[in-house]
């Protein structure tokens, strides 16, 4: 099933790095990766070294990405950056529903709907976070809240509109906490939300790259990157590190 789909490697620096900290470790991770064919790598910035690091990625295999952005183009939103503007700086991919904006934030799920359509719109391809609590977790509502995170995106844009999108499942106890889903926690979530999505649309199910996210690092990388419906990683902690993050680029694919 995973033949179709490319290892996908996503950074999330969050709000980390200073200027010239986000040009070292940019610089690094474009000079010291080489492009392939079976997987893809993308870092997610601070909005506002989207110029300094666009410049630095614009003719290379590494990918530019937002961790977010609000969904109307333009008014009287101050302190907003519209995702029209992102479009402007190379900027290829857009985290949405992190749950650290669903739950600081609060991005609902028709806030994140209205961002994964906007990202569309705006040719920049939406990477819809999801996961659930670890009270969800041990309620065993896991599944059911990842389909109504799911469904909200679905309802707004359809299901054809995840051709141009991935999906990464984040449970959010394992997020910054050094603890793990273990590769088959993983598995099994990331299997049964594509089965689910397969009776939508089977083709779509199919070539949908969806990401683990939650401590994934240079250690676990390969043992989680290994299982047949885990197609990559987003990552937090360990991509402000040049040296870790590309050790799961080089394990991926
Ligand atoms: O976006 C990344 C996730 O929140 C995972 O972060 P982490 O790798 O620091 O646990």
């Amino acid at each position: 099933m995973s033949d179709t789909r490319r290892k996908f490697i996503a950074g999330n620096w969050k709000m980390n790095c200073s200027r010239s900290e986000a040009i070292q470790l940019a610089s690094a991770v474009v000079a010291s990766s080489e492009e392939k064919e079976s997987a893809q790598i993308l870092i997610c910035v601070p909005n506002i070294h989207l110029a300094d690091i666009g410049k630095l990625a614009v003719n290379s295999h590494v990918l530019l990405g937002a961790q977010d952005a609000y969904w109307q183009d333009s008014g009287a939103f101050t302190g907003e950056i519209s995702i029209s503007m992102l479009a402007d700086y190379q900027v290829k991919y857009l985290l949405v529903g992190h749950s650290e904006r669903r739950e600081m934030f609060a991005n609902t799920d028709e806030i994140v709907a209205k961002k994964f359509a906007g990202a569309l719109k705006h040719g920049i391809k939406p990477i819809l976070c999801i996961g659930e609590s670890l009270a969800q977790r041990e309620q065993g509502v896991t599944f059911d809240v990842l389909k109504e995170q799911c469904q909200a995106v679905i309802d707004e844009v359809g299901i054809e509109a995840f051709a141009d999108a991935c999906i990464a499942y984040e449970p959010i106890w394992a997020i910054g906490t050094g603890r793990t889903a273990t590769p088959e926690q993983a598995q099994e979530v990331h299997h049964s939300l594509r089965v689910w999505l397969a009776e939508k649309n089977a083709q779509i199910a199919k070539n949908l790259q969806i990401l683990y996210g939650g401590s994934m690092n240079a250690a676990n990388a390969s043992e989680l990157l290994a299982q047949p419906d885990i197609d990559g990683g987003l990552i937090g902690g360990a991509s402000l590190k040049a040296e870790d993050f590309l050790k799961i680029y080089s394990v991926a694919g």
